[in-house]
């Protein structure tokens, strides 16, 4: 049997279901000969761990209970030790929290080295939303640990952090930072390890502005929506960082630099759908949410029916949300009801998607244009959190390879990082 020791970094939307599908997949994973032994849970403020991780694991029971605690909106701090299960509370220093972590993680390897030199100490999964995982990442995969990301953060902070973290290809997995569950990442990987070289990528990829923006012209307020969408678990915990395009940016960055452009997310210019005065510095979420949001309401509408009476659609892209004629190449991508945005690297704007037989949104980055350039083109899906994807390469040029389906969600995004976590079991021991 493959032991895979994971601390889990988040007891949220994406890591509560990931603890209940390695839960409900045990039969499986043991007829698969894999045991995935969860040893650490932690959130913002606090961590549950066992001492003995090489004996013990959190019980299924224990992490169940772990999750109702979660969902109820309290910390973990609000679990009581039990058994072997010990739990770290950190009242106000993240700093503290951060080293907490380390320790435990450098203490897990050292065991593990004492008795299996050369293996993988532990998997470190971050399904958090936080850039406070970046330090620890760095220092961990420097630990003989591997790294499974749902969080997009650690790989769009600086180079020189992106470096580190990648250092260590065999043990890095991060699928779900573009397209939830989708194999987008590890397709694109198959690809350039055969020598195949990718000059562009289009696509489709927020979930939740597709759902948004579908939901908004089939007559429903703008608030309404965005608040549905993050019910369901579409949007980033701050729903403004996919209102503000900075997470499609994010995936964006994090596909531009998988195909080797180093450039930072100051490359990429988004333009929000919300103003400044409503940003996170500014205004706390619970306030945006409740004020800010549905004073956004009347102008987006107002904006959809001066779209309508003039006969278009409207269109999100580098000025924000603007119309583009109905019959246009970009009015025509998915009829009446078609969204836009574009991030792009270079100021010049190719609009390759126009005759797409999809008809849906895209995003692109193209390359080889010139030396220097990468494009980004982002339109989007209406009427769905679903994404899709266009791989254009030497072998698939005339007809891309296509990746489509549901972009966004708990289930999936889960799904997908339980999927890497497997990917890494040949680094461990039986
Ligand atoms: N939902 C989706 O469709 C997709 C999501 N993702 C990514 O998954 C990630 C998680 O999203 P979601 O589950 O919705 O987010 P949630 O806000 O529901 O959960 C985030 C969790 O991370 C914890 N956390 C915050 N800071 C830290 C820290 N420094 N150390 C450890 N844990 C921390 C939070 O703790 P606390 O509970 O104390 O606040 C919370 O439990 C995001 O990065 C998102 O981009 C990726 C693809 C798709
Ligand atoms: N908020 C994201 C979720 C996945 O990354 C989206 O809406 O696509």
């Amino acid at each position: 049997m493959v032991n895979i020791p994971l601390l889990l970094m988040s007891c949220g939307g994406v890591g509560r279901q990931l603890l209940h599908h390695i839960i409900s997949c045990r039969d499986l994973h043991s007829k698969q000969g894999v045991r995935l032994r969860v040893v650490g849970v932690c959130d913002s403020k606090s961590m549950v761990t066992i001492q003995d991780v090489l004996t013990f694991e959190l019980g299924d029971e224990y992490l169940l209970q772990l999750c109702k605690v979660k969902s109820s909106g309290s910390s973990l701090n609000g679990l009581a030790n039990f058994g072997e299960c010990q739990v770290f509370r950190v009242k106000k220093s993240r700093r503290k929290s951060w080293m907490l972590l380390l320790l435990f993680v450098d203490r897990v390897v050292q065991t593990n080295f004492r008795f299996m030199p050369n293996l993988i100490g532990l998997v470190v999964v971050d399904c958090s939303a936080s850039s406070q995982t970046i330090a620890l990442l760095n220092q961990v995969v420097n630990l003989y640990c591997c790294v499974v990301l749902a969080n997009k953060k650690p790989l769009t902070s600086s180079l020189e952090s992106y470096d580190k973290l990648v250092s260590h290809p065999r043990r890095i997995r991060h699928e779900s930072t573009v397209g939830a569950g989708l194999p987008v990442i590890s397709t694109i990987n198959r690809i350039l390890s055969s020598g195949d070289p990718i000059f562009r990528i289009m696509g489709s990829l927020s979930g939740t502005l597709g759902y948004v923006m579908s939901q908004v012209e089939g007559g429903r307020p703008f608030s309404q929506v965005v608040n549905a969408a993050k019910s369901l678990g579409y949007t980033e915990p701050d729903p403004r960082d996919d209102l503000s395009g900075m997470d499609v940016a994010r995936k964006a960055l994090i596909l531009a630099r998988l195909l080797g452009h180093r450039i930072n997310m100051d490359s990429i210019k988004v333009e929000s759908l919300y103003p400044v005065e409503m940003g996170p510095d500014v205004m706390s979420l619970e306030e945006f949410l409740a004020n800010g949001l549905p004073s956004l309401d009347k102008d987006i509408q107002k904006r959809i029916d001066n779209a309508s009476s003039n006969g278009n659609v409207l269109d999100m892209c580098e000025v924000g949300i603007q119309e583009v004629a109905k019959d246009s190449a970009l009015g025509r991508l998915k009829g009446s009801d078609n969204v836009c945005e574009r991030l792009f690297i270079t100021i010049e704007l190719v609009l390759a998607s126009s005759a797409h037989v999809f008809r849906v949104g895209k995003l692109e980055i193209l390359h080889g244009i010139q030396s220097e350039e990468v494009l980004v083109v982002m339109d989007l899906v209406i009427g769905m959190e679903e994404v899709l994807l266009e791989i254009y390469s030497r072998c698939y040029s005339e007809q891309p390879l296509v990746i489509q389906g549901a972009g966004a969600g708990n289930d999936t995004t889960a799904a997908g990082v339980l999927a890497d976590i497997l990917d890494l079991q040949d680094l461990f021991q039986h």
